[in-house]
């Protein structure tokens, strides 16, 4: 049975555990930043501008469009200035991108950005290997930063890596997620975006009360508590459990029947579910916007996105790519929802 079978059939027969979604979710669509950092060929600037000016014409609020961080270690976001001097900047849209020191925020600065998004972790290895310091010293960097940007009028979004787990540690404590999610919050980020970066959160598969997998996305997600409407999730596709993982991420887990109290309202996606992180051995794909409009309009959510727009947008970036597009879901399939 697929995910759309079993969630219409969930929602038949128990209406109330579907009370907790709310209205309406945001998408941040991370595919110019996430999507392409991890492309082994350089993508054309004129490329990636092209791709953040479809996807902010299809409706979509929120474009994570580049990053500011070293060219030794990103090689793809080496035109990040470029990019964001090319881009039609449509008014209501955000266009926030990663800064992880005063040195890329002093390049954010003179690129007029009006939000950044810090990026920390849970797991002291990938803090290591990803941008080369221990989590206490990344959160001092972060401090610098985000001072910058509070004198800056500029929003800060945060994001805590390996929440389920980590590549290099394995089991990562939900309660160090809770940890450095609060600092982060206290610092001043307005949301914290919770990265599932290698695709291993379980939704919980239960047969006759025979737990099959450990529920790591329901337990994390009830132990992580801010106030409501800051959490974002951001889930890899490793597994093809990314669209499970979501359903119980938004309030409720539909295998085995249980309400998550404090679900989140705001998701992080990639157009045809193009990305991965570098630094993160495993971490294939992002869950693709399109599967997420999907299970939102099948779920009678709301979020304000021309699914058609944005299905052509992955197809023309996945042609650009030369790859397959690896969302699920087609312009003609939204046509079947009823
Ligand atoms: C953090 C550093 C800079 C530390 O790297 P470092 O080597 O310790 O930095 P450094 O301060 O010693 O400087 C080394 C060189 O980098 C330059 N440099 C230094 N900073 C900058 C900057 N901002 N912009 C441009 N250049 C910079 C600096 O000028 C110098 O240049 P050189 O003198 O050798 O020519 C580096 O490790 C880095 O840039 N890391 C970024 C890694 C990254 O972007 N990873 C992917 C994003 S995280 C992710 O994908 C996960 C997420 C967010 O999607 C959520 C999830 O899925 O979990």
């Amino acid at each position: 049975m697929n995910i759309v079978n079993k969630i219409n059939l969930v929602k038949s027969a128990y209406p109330h555990l579907f009370k907790n979604f709310p209205k309406t979710v945001k998408i941040v669509e991370v595919s110019p930043r996430d999507g392409l950092q991890n492309e082994k060929q350089f993508v054309p600037t004129e490329t990636k501008i092209n791709l953040i000016n479809k996807l902010s014409e299809s409706g979509l609020k929120v474009v994570e469009s580049t990053s500011f961080v070293s060219p030794k270690a990103i090689p793809q976001m080496a035109d990040a200035v470029e990019v964001l001097k090319g881009i039609n900047r449509i008014e209501g849209v955000s266009y926030p991108v990663l800064v992880p020191n005063v040195k890329g925020m002093e390049t954010a600065l003179k690129c007029n950005v009006e939000e950044i998004a810090v990026f920390g972790a849970a797991s002291e290895a990938f803090t290591q290997k990803n941008i080369k310091c221990s989590i206490e010293e990344s959160l001092k960097r972060f401090s610098d930063v985000i001072q910058m940007a509070k004198e800056n009028q500029i929003r800060v979004r945060g994001y805590v890596s390996c929440v389920m787990g980590c590549p290099y540690e394995g089991e990562i404590d939900p309660q160090n997620v809770q940890l450095v999610a609060q600092i982060m919050k206290d610092m001043g980020c307005y949301e914290i975006s919770l990265g599932d970066t290698i695709g291993i959160g379980t939704p919980g598969i239960k047969f006759f009360q025979i737990i099959l997998l450990a529920e790591k996305t329901e337990i994390l997600f009830n132990t992580v508590k801010l106030e409501r409407g800051m959490l974002a999730a951001h889930f890899h596709n490793t597994y093809d459990r990314a669209i499970q993982n979501l359903v119980v991420a938004l309030g409720v887990n539909i295998i085995v029947q249980i309400s998550i109290q404090n679900g989140i309202s705001v998701i992080d996606s990639s157009v045809a579910g193009i990305g991965g992180c570098p630094y993160a051995k495993g971490a294939s794909g992002n869950v693709a916007t399109e599967d997420v409009l999907f299970l939102l309009d099948l779920l009678g959510i709301e979020h304000g996105v021309d699914v058609h727009k944005l299905c052509q947008v992955g197809d023309y970036i996945s042609k650009e790519l030369n790859r397959d597009n690896l969302a699920g879901v087609s312009s003609k399939d939204f046509e079947k929802i009823i």
